[in-house]
């Protein structure tokens, strides 16, 4: 039986595909030492205690900051993600903050609320406030659109159909995402450029190293006076006190993000959300199903399939007889034959061999003859680049 730990509130018909007898679904802490699979959603693992026995992490989302990568790596545990999962439902919900900003709909919608409705005449009441609310229109605007990945793309391509002039800036684009992207969107080069035209601004970046505090001050003064900043990525990747102060100023006509902070929240240009980007009933599934197919995958055949830290392996298992080993080594010369080595003194014949690297991860799965015993697992574990080796099954 295979114990999988789930940190979050994960769709149950995801967890359906972990049924009894071979799986055990907890979420107690005290039972975390033999959880061979973890199931995450936003909680921070950051501080959690890696258990030795833990194999993989599936993330029923996308973005992995809140999993301590160089520590997964260190111990060979396989980290999954679910790319695209999710990305409609941000675009839907970026989409309606992008109009909700441009037509002061919040602001808008207070008001009428503090309104006696029942008094003598209504209607003049609610006609005498509305044109503090008068908005501007979308289509003819300039958007930017920072990072052109599952989101990126489906945001940039939306804003298209409203009529808006669309500008992207993605250095690193996929060729997938590239090919999605309607062609009328233009290339920026230089973020600078994108920052210093649009009306519209929104960020779709993974928060990375290099994407942290990506819009700074510097940048942030390029934006022209009276535009709208969107960030349902992380909170991290904008600068907060210059982005405080060029509200403050009435610079920017808003800021509206999925993370809320307290140095933000209460100035009135600024509507927060409680990272409901990825809150429907169609992503939570998705998410959900999509990352445990691949941890499924990968427990029980070794089979690697949407990690973001070892290199897709997608072969099937052989059959009857042959028993597979899964291993995730350092990339480093030499550690081939020191398992081959291994294997052969054990008299053990391989059917078939992959090794494939990602960065400074291998991951090696043998095919084998027979039977393979504890004993052996453990000589391959000792070896000086081996993280990981465990029978798939
Ligand atoms: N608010 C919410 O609930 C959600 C937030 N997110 C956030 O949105 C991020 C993006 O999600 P997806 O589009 O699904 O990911 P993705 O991986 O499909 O796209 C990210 C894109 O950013 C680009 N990129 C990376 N570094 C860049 C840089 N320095 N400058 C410009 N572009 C850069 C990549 O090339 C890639 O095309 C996630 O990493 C996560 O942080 C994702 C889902 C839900
Ligand atoms: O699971 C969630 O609600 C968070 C979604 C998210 O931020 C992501 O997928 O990166």
């Amino acid at each position: 039986m295979k114990r999988i730990r789930v940190l979050n509130q994960i769709a149950p018909s995801g967890l359906a595909l972990l049924g009894e007898p071979q799986y055990r679904i907890f979420e107690e802490s005290g039972e975390q030492e033999d959880a061979e699979a973890i199931l995450v959603r936003s909680a921070d693992m950051q501080q959690l205690e890696i258990p030795p026995s833990l194999l993989a992490v599936g993330r029923a989302g996308v973005g992995v900051n809140n999993i301590p990568l160089a520590k997964m790596n260190e111990a060979g545990v396989a980290v999954f993600n679910a790319p695209g999962a999710n990305a409609n439902a941000v675009k839907e919900l970026v989409m309606a903050a992008m109009l909700m900003a441009a037509r002061n709909l919040y602001p808008a919608a207070e008001f009428v609320r503090q309104l006696d409705l029942n008094s003598d005449q209504p209607s003049k009441l609610v006609e005498s406030g509305k044109k503090r609310f008068s908005g501007f229109e979308l289509a003819g605007k300039k958007l930017g659109v920072i990072g052109l990945g599952a989101i990126g793309v489906k945001v940039a391509n939306a804003a298209f159909a409203l009529g808006m002039d669309v500008y992207g800036y993605d250095p690193v684009i996929s060729v997938h995402h590239a090919w999605h992207l309607n062609s009328a969107v233009h290339q920026c080069d230089r973020l600078e450029s994108l920052l210093q035209k649009c009306d519209v601004v929104t960020v779709h970046v993974p928060l990375l190293d290099s994407t942290r505090g990506m819009l700074n001050e510097e940048r942030l003064n390029l934006l022209p006076t009276g535009a709208i900043l969107l960030n349902f990525s992380r909170g991290e990747i904008v600068v907060e006190e210059p982005l405080k102060a060029l509200l403050e100023q009435a610079k920017l006509h808003a800021y509206v993000t999925d993370f809320p902070s307290a140095g933000l929240a209460h100035l009135p240009q600024v509507l927060s959300f409680p990272h409901l980007g990825a809150s429907t009933l169609e992503a939570e599934e998705q998410s959900a199903i999509q990352v445990i197919r691949n941890l499924k995958a990968f427990l029980e055949h070794g089979i690697v399939q949407d990690s973001v830290n070892l290199p897709n392996v997608p072969v099937e298992p052989q059959g009857d007889g042959i028993s597979r080993i899964a291993i995730v080594n350092r990339n480093q010369a030499g550690i081939l034959a020191e398992i081959t080595e291994t294997l052969g003194r054990e008299n053990l014949n391989i059917e078939d061999m992959i090794n494939k690297s990602r960065g400074e991860i291998a991951y090696t799965l043998i095919d084998l003859q027979g039977e393979v015993d504890q004993t052996l697992l453990l000589r391959l574990r000792q070896l000086p680049n081996v993280l990981s080796a465990r029978l798939c099954g």
